[in-house]
């Protein structure tokens, strides 16, 4: 049976590339995926907050087939809380996706599954679609605890988002002993964490939700590693960060998401 889940992959750009740099990265990326027939794979770059206006400019006025969201948001819709950006504020400049859980905002920001789900619950208000990292550490992976602690943070994160809304989460497995250390985890790896959090959707929503979510795989994803992933039946696109940042490397990734289809 063929999935009915478009492939999604997302280049995270973390904190690189100012303003002026994400525009002449952005105009090589448009040229290399128009270039090719990119039709059946979404493609979504997910710059630092202060180039958002750039690639917004770019996409609109050239008609791009990519599209963006940011790597964080704020928990709070609006008011005194410096140095935050809001869902509004996302929304307004047409961001589709937004991160939430990435594995270094937990870790040098001290986000715990409460602010998590508070932040997944913000992207929702102002209709963003949350992008939910999850993944475990190398000491849990060792002790084979990998299943255990990425439902959990997945069950976290999804307090109170009822069905309708969970249906359009996209989740991504990153297991942080694989971000850009060069240590990608095996296929089988990969698709052992994804299909428990799809068998863990189906019972916290249903059938139909579990199987409309896509999954993604996240850690030193590159061009000539992404094929295996790609073939495993829960895992249906990847969240690129250091190989986001070289346009073809990038493009050359989002055709396997093409042929996965
Ligand atoms: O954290 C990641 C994407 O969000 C993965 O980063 P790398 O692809 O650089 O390992």
């Amino acid at each position: 049976m063929s999935t009915p889940r478009k492939p999604l992959m997302a280049g995270n750009w973390k904190m690189n590339l100012n303003h002026l740099e994400a525009i002449a990265h952005t105009q090589k990326l448009a040229f290399a995926l128009n270039d090719k027939d990119f039709d059946r794979v979404e493609v979504a770059v997910l710059p630092p907050f202060t180039d958002l206006r750039s690639v917004q400019t770019l996409v609109d006025g050239d008609k791009l087939r990519i599209v963006y969201g940011a790597q964080d948001l704020s928990q709070y819709d609006g008011g005194a809380y410096t140095g935050e950006i809001s869902g509004a504020m996302l929304a307004k400049i047409g961001c589709t996706f937004v991160l939430a859980g990435h594995s270094e905002r937990r870790q040098y920001h001290r986000e715990d599954d409460d602010v998590v789900n508070a932040k997944v619950q913000a992207a929702y208000r102002h209709s963003l679609t949350p992008i939910l990292c999850v993944g475990e550490g190398l000491e849990v992976r060792r002790a084979g605890g990998q299943v255990a602690h990425s439902v959990a943070q997945l069950d976290g994160a999804l307090r109170k988002v009822g069905a309708e809304q969970a249906a359009s989460i996209v989740l991504a497995y990153e297991p942080v002993w694989a971000i850009g250390t060069g240590e990608v985890a095996t296929p089988d790896d990969a698709q052992e964490v994804c299909g428990a959090l799809r068998s863990r959707l189906a019972e916290l929503y249903d059938a139909e939700v579990a199987a409309g979510v896509r999954i993604l795989y996240g850690g030193s994803v590159k061009s000539d590693n992404i094929a295996g992933i790609m073939a495993q039946p829960d895992v249906d696109g990847a969240l690129i960060g250091g190989a986001s940042l070289d346009p073809g490397e990038f493009v050359k990734i989002c055709r396997f998401g093409e042929l996965s289809s």
